[in-house]
């Protein structure tokens, strides 16, 4: 049997395996990196994050990002050299972790890398074609793994795509695994670029599990201010929000788009809720003298209409929110939202044991373990071998 081959069957057969996980979100601001000792698989799974660091990205790579991400017309050079820059990149960032936190290469069982969602694009959000959901991420996993010399899986999101689903949100099947209760109704919400929950009612089989986006998290925030802040890339503790108010006329026309109203379980990314979102949004009220921190209070206040409409249309009032991701941080976000949903209560994610930072990193090591070491049977249909493995010999 070929090496690699043997060490993926000694991997799976192991009781407990540490597992990098990385991800690349949609707020383009860096990369997560979670180092994770992952015990068992399926419903005994345990899980633990040793070493967390986010690494910024070197101002070539993110003016690459910003160049290429979300936008339907690219530079096909520039997409290309992204694919493979970011997975030397990335590669060279996991061997600068483990060397930091004194972990052997040798000790890492496999990286589990998300990669960096380019484009989504889900068949709902498109009126003019017949094509089925479709989602794109970039930083080839060959480039990771022949720099680290560990197995690395990546991709994880084309085998849901494949099986009819939108690719997104995976995080339901981490949440299941890691967070579901016997005693109370849970409610998971992540507010990174883009917001999404999943609800876990007490006791659950994974079929009655509900996972969706809710529009935008910090995405919207982040642009305008990169845009209009010199200096800024996010509104570090509202400061600027918190400056301004809310303009409500501005505050109904963004929150008029269909997507508020589809049904559940939907996604969607920055191709949508983008300055040019916002720019027709202003354009339509006829006023273009609203404030700049006017502009911040109210696409504070949209991120978290757009969450409180997806958590009451379906979830009821006895559930508690356990909240990670960039958006905790926000101070008016939480109060916004705190506000919109007065019979909830709120929980910071750290009360499940995890920093709320580490959460998504955390995800794709947990369906690396399923892939190389589940049991096929704990989701039902759904199926648990998600991402593709590239070897490093
Ligand atoms: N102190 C803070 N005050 C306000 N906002 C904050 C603060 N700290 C972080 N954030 C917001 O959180 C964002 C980062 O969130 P996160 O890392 O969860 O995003 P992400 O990984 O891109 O998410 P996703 O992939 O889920 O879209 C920052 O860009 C910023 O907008
Ligand atoms: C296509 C894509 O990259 N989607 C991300 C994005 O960021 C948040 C939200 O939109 C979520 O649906 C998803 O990521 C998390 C990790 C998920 O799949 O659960």
């Amino acid at each position: 049997m070929p090496t690699s081959l043997k060490r993926l069957t000694d991997i799976a057969q192991k009781t407990s395996r540490l597992i990098v996980g990385l991800m690349s979100g949609t707020s383009l601001d860096g990369l997560d990196v979670a180092l994770c000792r992952i015990s068992g698989s399926g419903l005994n799974t345990k899980a633990e994050v040793l070493a967390f660091e986010t690494f910024a990205y070197p101002p070539e790579i993110a003016n690459l990002l910003e160049a290429v991400c979300f936008k339907p017309q690219v530079d096909l050079e520039k997409l290309c050299l992204l694919n493979a820059e970011l997975g030397r990149l990335h590669g060279k960032l996991v061997k600068q972790f483990l060397q930091k936190n004194k972990v052997d290469k040798e000790a890492v069982d496999a990286i589990a890398s998300h990669g960096q969602t380019v484009y989504h694009s889900p068949k709902k959000l498109r009126t003019e074609d017949s094509f089925g959901n479709a989602t794109l991420q970039l930083g080839d996993a060959d480039q990771i793994s022949t720099e680290t010399g560990i197995v690395t899986l990546s991709d994880f999101r084309q085998k849901n795509i494949a099986e009819g689903k939108e690719g997104a949100p995976l995080a339901v099947y981490g949440d299941y695994l890691l967070f579901r209760s016997a005693e109370e109704n849970r409610v998971l919400l992540n507010i990174g670029g883009i917001a999404n929950f999943t609800l876990l009612p007490k006791n659950s089989s994974f079929q009655n599990v509900l996972s969706t986006d809710t529009g935008p998290g910090n995405t919207l925030m982040n642009q305008y201010v990169r845009a209009n802040f010199a200096n800024q890339s996010f509104d570090k503790d509202a400061t600027l929000a918190l400056q301004g108010k809310i303009d409500e006329a501005l505050l109904s026309t963004l929150l008029q788009h269909p997507f508020f109203t589809q049904p559940t379980p939907k996604t969607v990314g920055p191709e949508l809720f983008n300055l040019h979102y916002l720019g027709d949004a202003i354009q339509k009220i006829g006023r273009n003298t609203i404030s700049k921190t006017d502009i911040l209070a109210t696409l504070n206040r949209f991120t978290a209409e757009g969450i409180a409409k997806a958590i009451n249309q379906n979830v009821d009032g006895h559930s508690s929110i356990f909240v990670s991701g960039g958006g905790v941080h926000n101070p008016l976000l939480m109060q916004n939202l705190q506000s919109l949903l007065p019979n909830f209560s709120f929980k910071n994610f750290r009360a499940l044991g995890f920093n709320p930072d580490t959460k998504e990193a955390l995800l794709f090591a947990l369906l690396a373990n399923e892939t190389l070491a589940g049991d096929p049977s704990v989701f039902g249909e759904a199926t648990l071998s998600m991402g593709k493995i590239s070897l490093p010999d």
